[in-house]
């Protein structure tokens, strides 16, 4: 694997997103909800640096199962996620590649009644969107290679790395390619 983003280009980014929100939601409530899993990293070292009054939720969205490195069916569980009607909204991932995810997310949380919702990723996959939706806040953009570490895995694995990589070809399962 091939290192894409350092730990230290990493906090500089998040450091830098949160100070965004801090400017942007000022003493406002904020609704920050986690995309599991791969936003477990990312919601942790940002919200420890969020000055507003916080809550924290998580939702699941899941379409790149086993060795695929492209999307599958997208299955969202809402069962987790707190009630969200009257408040501003954050959704939080890690990577927006294809999109639609976070537009599907974002049409289902509104769908529940909340003021107003945005979305911030860590990571902008240029040239993949399919959707006519751009997250509001995003850290870095990056080329069209599968990433691993920092919250992002490849079958369940490589999310505790503390620095994004791309997987090299060799390193994807021969059936995936
Ligand atoms: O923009 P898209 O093409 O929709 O891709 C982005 C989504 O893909 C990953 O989730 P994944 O389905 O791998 O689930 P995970 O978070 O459990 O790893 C990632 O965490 C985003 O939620
Ligand atoms: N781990 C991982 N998950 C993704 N989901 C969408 N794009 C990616 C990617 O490049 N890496």
């Amino acid at each position: 694997m091939r290192t894409l983003i350092s730990q230290s280009q990493l906090e500089a980014g998040v450091r830098d997103l949160a100070a965004q929100l801090n400017q942007q939601y000022a003493d406002r409530p904020l609704t920050v909800l986690g995309v599991l899993t791969g936003s477990v990293v990312l919601l942790a070292d940002l919200i420890r640096q969020l000055e507003m009054p916080l809550r924290v939720g998580v939702l699941q969205a899941r379409s790149y199962r086993g060795a695929a490195t492209t999307a599958g069916e997208l299955v969202v569980n809402l069962e987790l996620m707190p009630a969200v009607e009257g408040c501003d909204v954050l959704l939080l991932d890690d990577i927006f590649d294809t999109g639609r995810t976070l537009d599907e997310l974002v049409r289902r949380v509104r769908a529940c009644g909340a003021t107003s919702v945005r979305s911030m990723v860590l990571l902008n996959k240029v040239g993949r969107c399919e959707v006519d939706y751009q997250p509001d806040y995003s850290a870095f953009d990056i080329p069209n290679e599968f990433v691993v570490g920092y919250g992002l895995d490849y079958q369940d694995h490589y999310r505790n790395l503390p620095f994004v990589a791309a997987l090299d070809p060799e390193e994807i399962a021969a059936e995936s390619l």
